[in-house]
């Protein structure tokens, strides 16, 4: 969040004089500051967009950021009103989200004067559009939006007026001077993006990019593209936890993140994308698995077949893991019962020749059992083979540059939660128990609830995340407690039964068991009562989540509109349940809207064929009167400066 916000609580005051004076040291040079700041304050807020548990789902999230979660069309459509047909209308917005696969096109269809024409024709709408998105903002952050090589051409024409007569010879000579030094794609490739910031102002993704789906770390690289100017921040999921626990160094984060890379057929991420050495452990699986349908990997994807020896590899690593996972998992829930995780361990419950398991009183069959490296007597202890395995896995992730890069970009960027423009963002839940009382963790002797426990999470994760080589220490393991632990926040179910999916038939030992949190966020006294918990103003905050997947027919607003799940169904197996593609929450000057998209196909179908995900858009709140940047976090900042400003005048006119 801005830094600015510092400011507003008073904290820094005197900082920001020293800060205010030094860079504005004459009368006029603070007038004009007062003026120009006073001038932002009226402008209407930007648009923020939230969007969460994108599982790796690059190409559908990439087609939502260029098409602004919808937006970009709808202005094509009042600024153009009548102006266009449906596909040319189609044509033009396609050329804004994809423009350097559109622009090709172009040059395989048209040529000699119908590709000038067109040229022409579309350098005029782009300014046209251009300016019609840039009305809310000041001129100096629509420059700092645009590529900065072309700041100087398209300010002219864009505060130009083509229309008027003198200037029109103008105008069409920089465009055609464009044109004749071979600028004119890469102008319009520049402009088209500059469209898509300006439209969507600041993105919140509310936790989970990580697993499943195949792309992750394509998603993290467009966030740091698109991250100008701090305008992205992160709220940490869970599944994100595994990584940022992966480079922190801790086994059991990266135990359980190559368990889901096998399941979900992935391990080429860690291998191509993250340079993860994976020799020793497909060696160790080859010598202990055999064939499994429990560990088969989840196929359904098209765009990568795998052969049947492939599958084979996979299914054996995928059981190596898993049982180094929860052989790991027993010193961990012994060396912290502060996490109160005992009823987790389950090795020892197994009977001797591994058939059956014992667990809360009943005596379960085992089915698709893989325990030729547990030793009944010793059930948590590695093998020295299985050992060196973790050992390496752990020294391959702490030592790799692209998932450090990624890392320190979530570290950056991100929170456990965050409070931002009056609401509260946050991936999964606050713990309670079932009459709505905050519970958590007690450590040391002190209980950390509500608001405190996210802050103590928070500064063992920055600890653990600055310690790579501390592996064992609480503030290791509290991140293995984020990914599972039955009070985490990021988690809000009492277990997670990935050991009796694998192995026990009955559905009834699946059920993980969800905090009381769940049902109670559909009570608007209780969003209150969370909202006054994380000091925001409970009569206009919400609570924003994502996390649980909203299924079909389940209303995603809640709490009389103070509680808004935007779990959509980014994630590919999760599309079943939720009969959609994913949510964007859009929260701008008129108010509050939820985008419902469809599903994704792919990106050379959408270009291909200029199918845009249908967006429908519900209107969660209106505002009486449009909102206006004073009345947004950065406001409050920048009339902390105001005031500071005035005071300086003031001493100035004084002689001081
Ligand atoms: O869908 P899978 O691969 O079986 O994973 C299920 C596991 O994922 C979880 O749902 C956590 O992931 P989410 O944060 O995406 O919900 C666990 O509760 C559950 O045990
Ligand atoms: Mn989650």
């Amino acid at each position: 969040m801005s830094q600015k916000l510092v400011y507003a609580k008073g904290s820094c005051i005197m900082d920001l004089y020293s800060e205010l004076t030094a860079k504005y040291q004459t009368v006029p040079a603070i007038a004009t500051e007062i003026i120009n700041l006073e001038a932002i304050l009226n402008l209407p807020k930007p648009t923020e967009a939230f969007m969460s548990d994108i599982h790796g789902e690059y190409n559908a999230f990439q087609h939502v950021l260029r098409n602004g979660s919808g937006n970009v069309e709808s202005k094509i459509r009042s600024c153009f009103r009548d102006e266009m047909t449906e596909t040319t209308l189609q044509r033009f917005a396609f050329l804004v989200y994809y423009p350097s696969e559109r622009l090709a096109a172009i040059h395989q269809e048209l040529q000699g004067d119908d590709l000038q024409q067109w040229y022409l024709t579309t350098f005029r709408r782009l300014i046209r559009l251009l300016a019609f998105t840039a009305t809310k903002y000041t001129r100096s952050k629509v420059r700092k939006a645009m590529a900065p090589e072309f700041v100087y051409i398209t300010e002219e024409l864009l505060y130009n007026d083509a229309d008027t007569p003198d200037k029109l010879a103008y105008y069409w000579q920089i465009i055609r001077n464009l044109i004749v030094l071979e600028q004119a794609d890469e102008w319009i490739e520049a402009t088209c993006r500059t469209i898509q910031r300006l439209t969507v102002d600041h993105f919140h993704i509310v936790g989970d990019i990580f697993d499943r789906g195949p792309a992750p770390d394509q998603v993290v690289e467009s966030l740091i593209k698109r991250d100008q100017r701090h305008s992205v921040d992160i709220q940490w999921g869970n599944h994100d936890i595994l990584w940022i626990g992966g480079a922190a160094g801790s086994a059991l984060c990266i135990a359980n993140l190559v368990r889901i890379s096998a399941r979900y057929n992935n391990l080429s991420i860690l291998e191509d994308v993250y340079g993860i050495n994976l020799r020793h452990l497909a060696r160790l699986a080859e010598q202990y698995y055999q064939d499994n349908p429990a560990f088969s990997p989840k196929m359904g994807r098209s765009d990568r077949p795998i052969t049947e020896a492939e599958r084979l590899q996979i299914t054996q690593i995928h059981q190596a893991i898993a049982m180094i996972q929860f052989k790991l998992e027993g010193p961990a829930i012994k060396r912290r019962p502060e996490f109160e995780m005992d009823h987790r361990l389950l090795l020892d419950k197994l009977a001797p020749d591994f058939s059956t398991i014992q667990l809360n009183g009943h005596t379960y069959p085992i089915t698709n059992g893989c325990f030729a490296t547990v030793d009944p007597a010793d059930p948590y202890r590695l093998l020295p083979e299985e050992q060196e395995v973790i050992d390496s896995l752990v020294e391959s992730f702490t030592h790799s540059e692209k998932l450090h890069r990624h890392m320190d970009f979530l570290m950056d960027r991100g929170s456990m939660y965050l409070r931002y423009n009056r609401n509260l963002l946050l991936h999964g839940c606050v713990p309670v128990d079932e009459d709505g009382n905050f519970i958590g963790l007690t450590i040391e002797g002190t209980t950390y609830t509500g608001r405190q426990l996210f802050d103590m999470l928070e500064a063992n994760l920055r600890l653990a995340y600055s310690q790579p080589t501390e592996k064992a220490d609480l503030a290791t393991d509290l991140l293995w407690y984020l990914w599972t632990g039955p009070n985490s926040p990021l988690f809000g179910k009492h277990d997670m039964t990935t050991f009796e999916r694998y192995f026990i038939k009955d559905p009834a030992t699946h059920a993980e068991g969800r905090n009381a949190y769940y049902h109670l966020r559909k009570d608007p006294d209780f969003i209150k009562k969370i909202l006054r918990e994380f000091v925001l103003d409970p009569e206009v905050g919400h609570v924003i989540n994502g996390h649980t997947p909203v299924k079909k027919g389940t209303d995603p607003i809640m709490a009389n509109n103070k509680m808004i799940v935007i779990d959509g169904g980014f994630s590919k197996p999760y599309q079943k349940t939720t009969g959609i593609g994913g949510y964007t929450l859009l929260d701008n000057s008129y108010g509050m809207q939820l985008v419902t998209h469809q599903p994704f196909t792919t990106k050379a179908d959408a270009i291909a064929n200029l199918t845009d995900i249908i967006s429908t858009r519900r209107v969660v709140e209106t505002e009486a009167r449009r909102r206006t940047v004073a009345e947004t976090d950065i406001g409050t900042a920048l009339q902390a400066e105001v005031e500071v400003l005035k005071r300086r005048l003031a001493e100035l006119r004084n002689g001081d």
